[in-house]
């Protein structure tokens, strides 16, 4: 190359580069794959070595993450740096890799190195102060992060406190499972959200949530692997002793961690993980190679941006060029239209791939697809197939546009636009009816087991169930009949039936596949409400006013179960004899829902009125918002009382107090 061209090329792979770092990392929402950007970042590290001249400290191969810090979350200076990794892509650079050591360190080599999964997820550094985990912060640019403390602190698996004082520094990736994250996509389509392109960068939005409790609901959960200050007090050697006291000090590391010697050994134990990486409850992108010995560590240091002691052997990523067949539409359990690119079924890292999904009109334009075109697929995040995009010089003509259908394919209902979604409006829709009976069966709803998708669907075709009431009016000899099956198992199925009668309003209401009514709200509402009918009588700001209930989300529930359709489905139930009570029904929590806040001189102390507001399972709160239900004021209340007026928000006194709980309390005894 010309050394203009070439300079002219190294600008332009950085500008590239720099707009790729920045929708990965600032924005988790990356518009090419991870092998492509690894293909930009190898081109300018081979320009760059070759003019040397024209490296710069600002470079995307001079910095960590996307260089500087670019955040809504306060900044965080992390005590000591911390680094990315180098790439290894096939048994060369490994070997190559131990060269370089062997001729930095002055020995001869072979070394031993510590192997792990590299687990994609994004990085935090762990502040603990005398034992008391102080602050957590993400790797940012690497010298500073961002600070999402009230975020880690949801994550069950991060110790509060270890048994060492002065400042102890833990290192280690937060990931998102692959269930919880496949969980999560499918939630969001559902709502209309853009899913994530993969589970790092879902675990990445996770993490940078602004509400801490929309971050604890998702599943978080990390692996540690390394000290920055501190590191002498734990008295360790290597990596893999490293990694033994970790665990002992409570934090979870690599389970499939393991010690070799030499590069071949390397290579030999890079093939193994790499055969059983589908087996991972995480996704892993390769496995770390780290010398072991922390005095070899010590001595070979760090380059600008990564250690010279460890490498990222990265696993291949399949991309594979295939033509688009047609185009087809789905229907979700919420009516929701999808459609489906059909392809012509290409191999892509060990299974075949046959239909990917387009998720809406938006993503069909961007992409720019036609049925008939030639795309290039692969799996993100090694899960999910995915169009990467069109390859337009394969074009014939022949190609044509995507029509959207203008009703059902399954039913023939007409489409209703609702936003950008194309739903079917009709709750009898057979695709509704099969994914709305899998749902109510499911494992975290009703839990009937031995109620399979083959099942449902033989159930369906043959007219003996058309909605979930129907199960419990199924015989014996119906399903003997249907899966062949021993008369004994359909015993139990039917066993299992009658069982779910009595699973409570929690699960019942989760069960029904309310629109945004997770496990978790389900259970909110049931706690709040105690009984079906009281749910369904619920007004909107009844329903709004119940904690973690949005507007949108009050509106839309009241909406499903009003539905003449919905109602009808809740009379079945009624007859079958399901039970609409709620299960948790501590004692006394009449007032579940409800927060207070007490202001001014009361007849009895504060904190006595407090407790038994909270026996009842009321939260008595400091200060007045809007989600405030009731604000009980005595002489002398000064601004809370003001506040609560010019919010609207309800006001007692001591008396009211008490006839409240008279009336709530009242209505607990009698149920
Ligand atoms: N698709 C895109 O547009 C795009 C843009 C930017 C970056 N990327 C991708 O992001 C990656 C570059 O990001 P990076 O600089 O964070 O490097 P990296 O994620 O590839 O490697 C370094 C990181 O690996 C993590 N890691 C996981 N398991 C580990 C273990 N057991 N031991 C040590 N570290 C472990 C650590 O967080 C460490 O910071 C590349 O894979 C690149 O393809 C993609
Ligand atoms: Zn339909």
């Amino acid at each position: 190359m010309e050394n203009a061209d070439a300079h002219r090329r190294i600008l332009e792979l950085r500008e590239e580069l720099r707009y790729h770092n920045y929708r990965y990392h600032v924005l988790d929402a990356p518009v090419i794959s991870d092998a492509e950007y690894d293909r930009l970042l190898a081109e300018l590290k081979r320009l760059e070595e070759q003019y040397p001249q024209w490296v710069t400290p600002d470079s995307p191969t001079q910095v960590v993450g996307n260089g500087v810090l670019e955040t809504t979350f306060a900044a965080i200076t992390h005590p000591t740096p911390l680094y990315s990794l180098d790439n290894a892509f096939g048994p060369q650079d490994i070997a190559d890799f131990e060269t370089r050591a062997a001729r930095a360190l002055g020995l001869p080599g072979p070394f031993d190195y510590t192997l792990e999964y590299k687990i994609d997820g994004l990085s935090v550094n762990l502040f603990y102060q005398d034992g008391l985990l102080a602050w957590g912060a993400t790797r940012g640019n690497g010298t500073v992060g961002e600070d999402v403390t009230p975020n880690l602190l949801g994550i069950a698996e991060i110790p509060r406190r270890v048994p060492l004082s002065g400042v102890f520094e833990v290192r280690g990736e937060i990931y998102l499972p692959i269930p919880a994250f496949l969980e999560l996509n499918a939630r969001l389509e559902e709502e209309g959200t853009p899913p994530f392109k993969n589970p790092r960068n879902a675990a990445a939005g996770s993490l940078r949530q602004k509400d801490p409790r929309v971050s604890a609901g998702r599943g978080l959960k990390g692996y540690f692997y390394g000290v920055g200050q501190g590191v002498n007090a734990l008295g360790v050697r290597s990596q893999s002793e490293l990694l033994d006291r970790l665990a002992e000090l409570g934090f979870a590391v690599e389970p499939h961690r393991r010690r070799v010697t030499g590069a071949a050994e390397v290579e030999a134990a890079y093939q193994e993980m790499l055969a059983r990486r589908r087996e991972l409850p995480f996704e892993a992108d390769g496995v770390t190679v780290k010398i072991d010995e922390f005095r070899l560590q010590r001595e070979l240091g760090f380059t600008a941006k990564s250690p010279r002691w460890g490498i990222a052997y990265k696993f291949p990523a399949e991309e594979k060029t295939t033509r688009v067949l047609g185009v087809t539409f789905q229907v979700g359990r919420t009516g929701r239209v999808t459609p489906v690119a059909e392809l012509e079924p290409v191999h892509i890292e060990g299974s075949t791939v046959s239909r990917v999904t387009l998720h809406n009109e938006g993503y069909i334009a961007e992409l720019g697809l036609c049925v008939g075109d030639t795309v290039l697929v692969h799996k993100s995040g090694g899960v999910i197939p995915e169009v990467l995009r069109v390859l337009p010089e394969h074009r014939t003509g022949d190609e044509h546009a995507v029509v959207w259908p203008t009703h059902c394919p399954e039913c023939q209902a007409e489409l209703v636009l609702s936003g950008k979604v194309h739903l079917c409006p009709n709750p009898l829709c057979p695709a509704k009816a099969f994914e709305s009976i899998r749902h109510y069966a499911s494992r975290r709803a009703m839990d009937i087991q031995g109620l399979g998708e083959k099942l449902i669907e033989q159930l369906l075709a043959t007219g003996l169930v058309k909605n979930v009431a129907d199960l419990y009016k199924l015989r014996l000899e119906d399903i003997a009949k249907l899966e062949r099956k021993a008369e004994k198992s359909a015993q139990n199925l039917l066993e299992q039936i009658e069982a779910s009668k009595k699973r409570g309003l929690e699960r019942l209401l989760f069960g029904l596949g309310l629109p945004q009514v997770g496990e978790a709200l389900a259970r909110t509402l049931a706690r709040r409400f105690g009984h079906l009918d009281r749910v369904v009588a619920a007004s909107v700001e009844e329903l709004d006013a119940v904690e973690d209930v949005a507007l949108t989300t009050a509106t839309a529930v009241h909406e499903a179960l009003h539905r003449p359709e919905m109602l009808e489905l809740i009379e079945a139930l009624r007859q079958a004899g399901v039970g609409f009570e709620a299960r948790e029904k501590p004692k006394g929590n009449a007032l579940a829902g409800l927060t207070f806040v007490l202001t001014g001189e009361l007849a009895r102390p504060r904190e006595e009125v407090s407790r038994e507001l909270e026996a009842l399972g009321a939260k008595v709160s400091g200060s007045v918002s809007k989600k405030t239900s009731y604000v009980v004021a005595g002489p002398g209340a000064g601004s809370k009382l003001q506040k609560a007026q010019e919010l609207g928000v309800p006001v007692l006194d001591e008396e009211g107090l008490q006839a409240l709980l008279e009336e709530k309390v009242g209505v607990v005894d009698s149920r």
